[in-house]
């Protein structure tokens, strides 16, 4: 094997919610390495240089790791060039969203950004450099990008790919990027492939136990990380799949999934039922897999995880349809409360959202909809339903919703209160006090299994919760 190279500059090109949190986290625990975030996006670039640390994403903890690196050792620019030519590293973590146009729209991932990204690597590198996959891409990407490296590279410039994909959940990045359960590192089993792998893993190995670094073949490295998110999104199907039985039975999910979760062999996690999940990965990459196994002329696999997004979809269906019919088959002129529009607590982020979902399908039956959220900011509403009801006009749409400064606002004059989010507040609501400023019969209809139904029924409130019998 060559002797590996030390890392001491490394670029990150993508100033997102992956390249951020991770390089800033990278930034802490090696303060001999220089980190810089570089972004095409001037905007993003200037929040996260902002002297009031106002990031452009909400991530708790993140603010002190950025204070506490940010000038030292850690530096977000908009000089991509610089930033290349300088690194020993580079990660690419740009955004690979799913096609919206062409061979494979709707299914494949959008591989352009990743492309440009090379392509840039190519052409302004002067120095051998190694190149991390970081984003989540189909397998065999790291092929595309050698192509397009070594077609283009100058003399004495060596370019060694790396796929290292992330596993962060948005809301606990920081607790992820300390403590991961596993560091994934593929390589071409070449020596010199060996030999970038051991240049990455002695970074990582600053602060993550040699043991948890896994280092595989590149193509392993690349499928896994589809496989992770397609088996995480496969339970959360599984279990919204039997909350409807459920429903339907009197039987109670969060029962049903405790007693099945206490099998060693299932295990607790990623079990609670909800409304649907949401989030920029989950059915991006299962999509993604979708397409591989159909490129891969495998009909039935790739219709086995087709079904993990379409059981997505019928719960969101299903669930909104369950608000109009218990609110005596007709939500016209009704208001409702949507409490909560990111696609999960502790996060502002909105992609694929559950919330987006209930909302069109609310104001679809012509219903008034007062939305609050205590992180996502308003113009990332409008702008997402806008997107989602492409056919309305954004004025049309504004004189239907509301957006409110508190959940309590939110709640007056409702009939009814739908929780989308689980955010910790909306357990902690003075909920005697919304059931007063609400029209009767006041319903709750609590999409996250967040709420104490019977002490809510208690004040007099009609509960109907995910996987249980309703009112
Ligand atoms: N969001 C997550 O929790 C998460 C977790 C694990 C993996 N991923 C994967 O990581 C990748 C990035 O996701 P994200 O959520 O950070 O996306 P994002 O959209 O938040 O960030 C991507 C950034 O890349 C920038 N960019 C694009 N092309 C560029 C170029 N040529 N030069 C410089 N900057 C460029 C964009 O301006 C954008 O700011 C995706 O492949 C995603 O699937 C995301
Ligand atoms: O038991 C559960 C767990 C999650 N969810 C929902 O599933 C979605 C995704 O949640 P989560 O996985 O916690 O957040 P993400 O930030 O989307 O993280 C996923 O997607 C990332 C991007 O690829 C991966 O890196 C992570 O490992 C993977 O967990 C959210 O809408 C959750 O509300 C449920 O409905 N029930």
């Amino acid at each position: 094997m060559a002797s590996p190279v030390e890392v001491k500059k490394i670029c990150c090109i993508g100033a997102g919610y992956v390249g951020g949190p991770t390089c800033a986290v990278i930034a802490l625990k090696c303060p001999h390495i220089q980190v810089t975030i570089v972004d095409l996006n001037q905007s993003r670039i200037d929040a996260w240089n902002s002297e009031d640390f106002s990031l452009p994403i909400y991530e708790p903890g993140l603010d002190d790791v950025v204070k506490a690196c940010r000038g030292r050792n850690l530096f977000f620019s908009t000089d991509v060039n610089k930033g290349i030519q300088e690194a020993d590293l580079i990660f690419v973590s740009v955004n690979t969203p799913t096609k919206k146009n062409g061979v494979g729209a709707g299914y494949a991932a959008d591989l352009n950004y990743i492309e440009l990204a090379t392509r840039q690597i190519a052409a302004v590198a002067t120095s051998s450099k190694i190149v991390v996959e970081k984003s989540t891409v189909p397998c065999r990407t790291a092929e595309s990008m050698r192509t397009i490296l070594e077609a283009n590279s100058k003399p004495n410039c060596r370019f060694d790919i790396l796929s290292n994909p992330e596993f962060l959940a948005e809301g606990t990045a920081i607790d992820d990027l300390f403590n991961p359960d596993r560091v994934l590192i593929g390589s071409l089993q070449t020596p010199e492939g060996i030999s970038a792998c051991a240049s990455l893993t002695a970074v990582y190995a600053n602060w993550v136990a040699k043991e948890r670094i896994l280092n595989v073949g590149l193509w392993s490295s690349e499928l896994t990380k589809l496989a992770a998110n397609a088996m995480l999104a496969q339970r959360i199907s599984s279990i919204n799949a039997l909350s409807a039985i459920c429903e339907a039975t009197g039987a109670n999910i969060d029962e049903v999934a405790h007693a099945v979760g206490y099998d060693s062999r299932v295990g607790p996690k990623f079990l609670k039922a909800s409304v649907g999940f949401g989030g920029s990965c989950f059915q991006k990459d299962i999509l993604n897999l979708v397409y591989l196994s159909e490129s891969l002329h495998l009909p039935e696999v790739a219709a086995y995880w087709r079904q993990v997004v379409e059981m997505n979809e019928y719960q969101k269906n299903r669930f909104s349809k369950r608000v109009v019919d218990t609110l005596f088959n007709t939500i016209t002129g009704k208001r409702i409360a949507v409490l909560g529009f990111a696609f999960k607590a502790d996060t502002g982020d909105t992609r694929e959202s559950a919330a987006i979902t209930l909302i069109k399908n609310f104001l679809n039956e012509t219903a008034y909809v007062n939305v609050y959220d205590p992180k996502v900011p308003h113009e990332q509403i409008w702008q997402d339903l806008q997107e989602a009801i492409p056919n309305k006009p954004l004025e049309t749409i504004q004189k239907q919703v509301t957006l409110s400064a508190s959940a309590m606002d939110a709640c007056l004059n409702a009939e009814a209160v739908v929780i989308a989010t689980e955010w910790k507040e909306f357990k902690e609501i003075d909920w005697q006090t919304v059931y007063d400023s609400m029209k009767k019969p006041a319903f709750v209809f609590d999409g996250r299994l967040l709420v104490d139904a019977d002490a809510l029924r208690k004040i007099g409130f009609k509960v109907t919760s995910i996987g249980r019998g309703g009112v």
